[in-house]
């Protein structure tokens, strides 16, 4: 009895943990912008721009939002290391695209790897978010134009959002998380994932 309430208990007050994979191409600004996270959601302060380099292989970032923890796994995106990323797919509960929004001559590119990212059947029911990064540069295009410009088909069925984003000034990144927290906790993903697991929460402190 004491065993059942104590896993109700745990259950109704302890923080359900997400794992979120950060992916886009080489350059994209992944790294920095999982940096800006940890300054804007941790005491600690994520490291300054001119400290990153280019990622060969995962960092793991974890920040608190409201009730949940965020485990982050951000992995390489140059073109030799993008085949590491499928290993992530299957204990993902969602998915963050990062796209250089000022760089248009690598558009193709980004859609191209978003698309076979989206087709491997480990990420199915994935929620995504897109993220036009680097609209601190004044010839970055909007997140409504990106989403145009990529023309993403089969999204429909995939709960996503397009949303315009800095890792070097942060505009975008907390209302973006937020979304990302509140779809999680709804998603049937979500459900999948504790049930293959047997979910054991973790208890808050
Ligand atoms: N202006 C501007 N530059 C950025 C921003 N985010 C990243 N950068 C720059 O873009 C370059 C690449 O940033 P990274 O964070 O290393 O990119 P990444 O996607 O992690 O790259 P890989 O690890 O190689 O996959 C660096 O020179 C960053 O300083 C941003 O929001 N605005
Ligand atoms: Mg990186």
């Amino acid at each position: 009895m004491f065993s059942l309430m104590h896993g109700l208990w745990s259950y109704m007050f302890s923080k359900t943990e997400f794992h979120v994979l950060i992916l886009g191409i080489d350059k994209a600004g992944k790294t920095t912008f999982l940096e800006k996270l940890k300054t804007i959601y941790s005491i600690s302060e994520g490291l300054p721009h001119d400290r990153i380099v280019p990622t060969v292989g995962l960092n793991i970032g974890r920040i608190e939002v409201s009730n949940a923890k965020i485990v982050f796994w951000d992995l390489g995106g140059q073109p030799g290391l993008r085949s590491i990323w499928e290993k992530y797919y299957e204990e993902a509960h969602a998915l963050i695209y990062l796209i250089d929004a000022a760089c248009p001559s690598r558009f193709e590119e980004s859609k191209s790897a978003l698309e076979k990212a989206l087709r491997h059947e480990d990420l199915q029911g994935a929620p995504l978010l897109i993220l036009a990064n680097k609209q601190d540069l004044s010839n970055a295009v909007s997140a409504e134009e990106l989403d145009r410009y990529l023309d993403l088909k089969k999204l429909d069925e995939r709960v996503y959002m397009f949303e315009a984003v800095s890792g070097y000034d942060g505009r975008g990144i907390k209302e973006s998380v937020e979304w990302l927290v509140g779809v999680m906790e709804r998603s049937k993903r979500t459900e999948t994932l504790r049930a293959r697991t047997g979910y054991v929460p973790v208890p808050s402190s």
